[in-house]
């Protein structure tokens, strides 16, 4: 019996033969060593080719074996310590972002600076920061290239906003400071879930986090918020409209509804692939002006990102309204489009989903002996599920979960599209008879 120490190393041997395999024939040079200073904005060709399945399966493999046999031969109290401790990672790259550290190193190139200059830079102490930067290139964020001399590495450099680092001014973390509170918040039993959730408590406030977010006084993070929005995605846009819902099966003319749209991005980048559709772009009043009811005609609703900011019951209620303005056969059929992550359980089990063939429903699980969600190779999705709760009391949900809400809002789920270097899914109903439950 091989133990599962062997077959963890065996896995990423097993991946690392394929990465170089498929990097050799491609004839691209493999990723950059991250010890070394970079010299630029990274190789187009490198790029690409990570969004390349056999690329992607490989390096999920071993970012999750790797995590794993660290947690396996590590002693379990320094693994709980360092997890306890893992903060000081987010407060020190929070700390590097607000000063601008990368951008002040893209400007001293690949011979780094002194901590004594950044920090003349940045205008703070030199030996703290100095600290805080040798702690962030200990977890590879930076790299210390002499004794107190740092330079940015590929990892650091993403942090980079490509602005002159005059240019750039302070800001303050929404969920950082909100992720303070987490604790209290689930300890609390105050009234109303806005008044008690970890933003309205960091930030004293009792009105909703949309509603926040577009008092006069938050003006700049609104702005923040919208370039945010408009930047997820916007890189693997295409990918999306290559693998997932098909627009091009749309009839020409047929009538797109964006439901919480932001500024209308997403109906932009697909009108630009798909001009014979039209679009309807819906939010709040002060991101555009449009009307804000149900469309009655749409032959489909566009829910990108928007069903993961609501608890159950708040979401229930939106696709009730959206069913009844839907057109049902034999009239047409208005398909729901909702694309958010899908979160799978850490344990290795089949989801307990109502008989149907709805095609695509399970997402590849990670063969044995890692962790069948493929453990931190989708961190992100647990941690915006934890930022969901702590700014709007929403959820990112499970594939049954899914299936649970839809079906009492009235709908059915049809088919989910999960895509390749894409961290959403797409997930299509149709109308359904509403049950009452
Ligand atoms: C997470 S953003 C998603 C934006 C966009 N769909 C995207 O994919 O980038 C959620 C959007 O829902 C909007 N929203 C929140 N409450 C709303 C409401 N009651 N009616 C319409 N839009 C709303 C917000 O203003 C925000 O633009």
């Amino acid at each position: 019996m091989v133990s599962t120490l062997r077959q963890l190393a065996s896995l990423i041997n097993d991946s690392v033969d394929t990465l170089e395999s498929i990097y050799l024939a491609r004839g691209v040079a493999l990723p950059f060593d991250i010890t070394l200073p970079t010299t630029g904005s990274g190789d187009a060709a490198e790029a690409a080719l990570r969004q390349d399945p056999g690329v992607v399966a490989a390096v999920s493999t071993i970012m999750a074996a790797a995590a794993q046999i660290s947690a396996q031969v590590c002693d379990p109290v320094i693994t709980a310590r360092n997890a306890a401790q893992s903060f000081y990672v987010s407060a020190c790259l929070n700390v590097a972002q607000e000063l601008n550290v990368a951008e002040v190193l893209r400007e001293a190139g690949p011979e780094g600076l002194d901590a004594q200059e950044i920090a003349a830079k940045c205008k703070v102490d030199a030996g703290v920061l100095a600290r805080i930067l040798r702690l962030l290139a200990t977890h590879h964020i930076f790299c210390e290239i002499r004794p107190d001399v740092f330079a940015n590495n590929p990892i650091s450099a993403v942090l980079d906003k490509r602005k002159s680092s005059n240019d750039l001014f302070e800001k303050s973390s929404l969920f950082f400071r909100s992720a303070t509170e987490l604790a209290a918040s689930l300890r609390s039993a105050e009234g109303v879930p806005s008044a008690r959730l970890p933003f309205s408590r960091a930030f004293n406030t009792t009105l909703p986090f949309f509603e926040w977010l577009h008092q006069p006084q938050n003006s700049t993070a609104l702005a923040r918020f919208g370039l945010a929005m408009k930047g997820i995605g916007e890189n693997t846009l295409d990918n999306e409209l290559n693998a997932g819902f098909q627009w091009g099966d749309l009839l020409p003319n047929s009538l797109i509804v964006d439901v919480g749209s932001g500024r209308g991005h997403t109906s932009i980048q697909i009108a630009k692939k798909y001009p014979e559709l039209r679009f309807v772009n819906q939010d709040l009043k002060s991101q555009i002006r449009d009307a804000e009811r149900p469309i009655r005609d749409a032959d489909v609703f566009l829910l990108r990102l928007v069903a993961h900011n609501w608890p159950d019951r708040e979401l229930e209620k939106m696709l009730r309204h959206l069913r009844d303005a839907a057109k049902v056969k034999p009239t047409g059929e208005t398909r729901l489009v909702i694309v958010d992550k899908i979160v799978a359980s850490a344990a290795r089990s089949t989801p307990s989903l109502p008989a149907g063939d709805a095609s695509g429903k399970a997402a590849c699980a990670a063969p044995f002996p890692l962790l069948p969600n493929w453990g931190i190779v989708n961190a992100h999705t647990y941690y915006v599920d934890m930022t969901m709760f702590m700014l709007l009391d929403g959820v990112e949900r499970t594939l049954p979960a899914f299936e649970a809400v839809l079906r009492r809002g009235g709908w059915k789920l049809e088919k989910v599209y999960h895509i390749t270097g894409v961290e959403e899914s797409h997930i299509v109903a149709v109308p359904a008879p509403v049950i009452v439950e």
